[in-house]
């Protein structure tokens, strides 16, 4: 029989209710030992593969699950242990495999950085000079034998292409690209082939870099790639999988020698799609079409869906189509049924993993067997997706008026930087590099309880107000003490930098278990926002006046900016992000007002998020960072000329986005560097940048305690390109995820080479540039 395929690109691995990440941590804490975890694993890998089989999806990912992350796996599978790990080669022992993500006493961890446009984070694969790929073990070859045989699935693995595993990877020589990948290709054919014997019929290689700009010298490598890898196997299929966005050269790609192709057809804003009407699709092949959105959490309408499936199907065969989501769903929490306390009509209207992989497999079964055997699904969809389009949240009167307000007006500051630079050196009088900190201090598991017991109302407001006053009295004291020179209250009362605000606005929902992972065990719970975005009162003055009543040092107001919770949450349909982005500005531009009115005049409005969302496409970014930059000057330049603005990003590659950030015109900017190892002040260098900025001269994400020496070379190195009257001495983002004791002892020494590099400039010891 002609059957149109079900398919899922890669499924949550976090489990329901973050099991995966709780005992990760225990295993890291010592609680557990190595083979409990790895049979908690194996329970979580096993329990996901069976759910998506009982959805009824006909073909399962395979080696989608990790112990950490996905492109780690890869370079670990391949042999690419950075050198400092001193591996002496042959399969990768697990403590080696977390040492390379997380660090050890001796090496600093590898890098981390976003993955694609997403608030995923990777490790980002080091091959150095000398290095000789080998297989170091087939991971998925295990994985999909236990599919098959404790589960009867006949799975399809899934792994992460040769050519955008390289283009991710760091360390080599760019001329030494094509002779790596010709070393990687036979070990990828050696996978795929111990996978064919197994009895794999499919396996997935995702190439999402084909979705980024390519040259022609690239598209003939993927052709000459591609087919030695599908002429390297006799049976299995490989399906050449891209996602993010549609692929610039269709033609190209839809003609690499494989046996299937899988198209994103919702980020795409219809090019793939009118690829395909304009030149067809190759008879012989699958095109696996990602139709339901796997970046949102919004039901399909099923409707729209079903006929665009019907107008692929007019150029590719019923048995040739196969039905999924756009990627991964990674980015989306796993499912709706445990959501018990949130509005009905903005639950109906919600679809997370499960419920996508649903709407998957209702779509193949009405091209299996007629539209009328699905037409209930399609009406209950249509019928809860208006119920919440016309809701009254999303037509509030005033806000949209205010936005209109401000249609005419350039957010500007009416004073130049140059000025207001002097104005805040007499305001603050700070000195020559000046230690400051990201804003979160270590969230504590005593801190995360007491908000637990709080929200479960065991605490009353009062108690747990006064626990978090005495949390933030007692780091003022130690910052005071360490000899920090900008102190800051330290986030304790925030769940997460993006919920903690979500919840406070109007127009935002909550939900219970809805987590995405971050990076390792790492998780947010992404807020909903389901309706127009405003400020009743403030957010973050009570806590921060109080910090600043307790110092004479100044603190930092510490709020997160619009593109940011803009980004990070999963945000309505109806009406474009930008007008999302603007009602937002204009909440913040509110707190602001009510921080400088509490007498705050050093403001920091993080926008980590702001790189991410650039889009990958290259004729889209304008748009964007303009757009980016608006929000941005909407949000924070309505202040008087003493109040300083701070912004601050990490985990991205900033080069690209150098104007925009001096655009924004924030007075300092704190931005990470630490993991990339000194590369980003090459951009400085460029551009020869004015404003104050703080380049991370430490890595947060490690538990180890940075020496004196490697901060004093982290400066040393930004002082050839900075003045010290610019430079500010930080660490790469907050502190939360760090332990109490770590902490103060790095921002000890911190502070230590801080010091002492400033007694060589007054001394005139160290020669600066002027
Ligand atoms: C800066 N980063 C952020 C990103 N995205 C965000 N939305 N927020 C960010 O800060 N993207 C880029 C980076 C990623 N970095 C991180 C860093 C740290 C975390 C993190 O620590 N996440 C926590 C969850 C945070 C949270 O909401 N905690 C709640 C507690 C929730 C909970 O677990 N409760 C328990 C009980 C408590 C207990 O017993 O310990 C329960 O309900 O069972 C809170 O603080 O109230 C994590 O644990 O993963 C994320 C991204
Ligand atoms: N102020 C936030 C920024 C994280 S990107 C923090 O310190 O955690
Ligand atoms: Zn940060």
């Amino acid at each position: 029989m002609t059957k149109v395929l079900s398919s899922t690109i890669g499924y949550p691995r976090i489990g329901e209710k973050r099991e995966w990440k709780k005992a990760l941590e225990q295993f890291w804490n010592g609680n557990i030992t190595e083979s409990e975890f790895l049979s908690e694993m194996e329970t979580l890998r096993t329990n996901d593969l069976q759910k998506q089989q009982d959805i009824g999806s006909d073909l399962i990912p395979i080696g989608d699950f990790s112990l950490y992350d996905h492109v780690l796996d890869t370079a670990v599978m391949f042999g690419f242990i950075p050198n400092r790990f001193k591996h002496k080669g042959g399969e990768v022992p697990i403590d080696l495999y977390f040492d390379i993500a997380r660090g050890n006493h001796e090496a600093v961890a590898s890098e981390m950085t976003k993955w694609f446009n997403t608030n995923y984070h990777y490790i980002v694969p080091e091959i150095d000079s000398d290095a000789q790929p080998t297989l170091t073990e087939n991971r998925l070859l295990p994985y999909f034998l236990e599919a098959k045989e404790k589960l009867g699935i006949i799975g399809k693995p899934v792994i992460l292409g040769p050519v955008s595993f390289l283009k991710l990877a760091k360390g080599y020589e760019q001329k030494d690209f094509k002779k790596l990948l010709k070393r990687l290709v036979p070990l990828y054919i050696q996978v795929l082939y111990e996978l064919e014997r197994a009895g794999a019929e499919w396996v997935q290689v995702d190439e999402p870099i084909l979705t980024t700009p390519m040259t022609k010298d690239d598209l003939h490598l993927f052709r000459e790639v591609y087919d030695s890898m599908q002429n390297g196997v006799s049976s299995v299929k490989i399906l050449l999988q891209t996602y993010f966005e549609s692929v610039d050269h269709y033609q190209e790609v839809v003609s690499l020698p494989v046996a299937g192709i899988g198209l994103d057809f919702v980020h795409d804003q219809g090019a793939n799609l009118e690829s395909l009407k304009k030149h067809g699709f190759p008879k012989d092949k699958y095109l696996a079409a990602g139709v339901i959105n796997g970046r949102n959490i919004w039901s399909e309408d099923l409707d729209t869906k079903y006929a665009q499936l019907e107008n692929i199907l007019s150029k590719v065969e019923k048995d040739r189509l196969i039905v999924q989501p756009s990627c991964s769903l990674l980015h989306v929490p796993v499912t709706v049924t445990t959501e018990e306390d949130l509005d009905p009509v903005i639950k109906n209207a919600l679809s997370f993993a499960d419920q996508k992989l649903e709407e998957a497999t209702v779509l193949t079964e009405g091209l299996n067997h007629g539209r009328h055997t699905i037409e209930k699904h399609i009406e209950e969809r249509t019928r809860c997706i208006e119920l919440l389009w016309k809701s009254s949240s999303r037509n509030l009167e005033d806000v949209q008026k205010e936005v209109e307000l401000w249609k005419d007006i350039e957010p500007k500051r009416p004073t130049h930087y140059s000025s207001r630079q002097k104005i805040h050196q007499d305001y603050f009088e700070l000195p020559l590099l000046p230690t400051t900190t990201i804003g979160s201090l270590p969230q504590t598991k005593e801190i995360r309880q007491a908000r637990l017991k709080w929200r479960r109302g065991e605490w009353s407001d009062e108690y747990y107000q006064s626990f978090i006053e005495d949390n933030i009295s007692e780091w003022i004291k130690r910052q005071e003490e360490i000899g920090l020179d900008v102190l800051i209250h330290g986030e304790f009362e925030r769940n997460d930098m993006v919920e903690f605000f979500g919840e406070k606005l109007d127009g935002f929902a909550f939900t219970r278990y809805g987590w995405v992972q971050s990076y390792g065990s790492r998780c947010v719970k992404p807020p909903v926002i389901y309706g127009d975005v405003s400020l009743t009162e403030p957010m973050t003055v009570k806590e921060i006046t109080y910090a600043q009543s307790l110092t004479k040092k100044p603190v930092k107001g510490m709020l997160t900016g619009p593109i940011t919770i803009l980004n990070w949450s999963f945000v309505r349909e109806d009406i474009s992000k930008f007008e999302v982005t603007k009602q937002i500005a204009l909440a913040l531009q509110k707190e602001i007002s009510f921080l400088e009115e509490n007498n705050i005049n050093m403001i920091q409005v993080d926008e980590p998020a702001l790189r991410e969302g650039l889009p990958i496409k290259v004729e889209k970014q304008k748009e964007y960072l303009e757009e980016a930059v608006y929000a941005f000057k909407l949000a924070t330049s309505s202040v008087q000329d003493e109040t300083q603005i701070h912004t601050h990003m990490c985990y991205s590659e900033f080069g690209e986005i150098m104007d925009t950030i001096d655009q924004l015109d924030a007075d300092v900017i704190s931005i990470e560097a630490a993991r990339s190892h000194g590369e980003l002040i090459s951009d400085f260098e460029e551009k020869s940048y004015e404003k104050g900025i703080g380049l991370g001269v430490y890595d947060i994400h490690s538990p180890r305690v940075p020496g004196v020496e490697e901060m004093e070379s982290n400066i040393l190195r930004a002082l050839k390109v900075l003045h010290p009257r610019q430079f500010w001495v930080n660490p790469d983002c907050g502190l939360k995820t760090r332990g109490i004791n770590e902490t103060t002892d790095a921002l000890r020494n911190m502070v230590k080479v801080a010091r002492q590099i400033r007694e060589k400039i007054n001394d005139e010891v160290l020669i600066i540039k002027k």
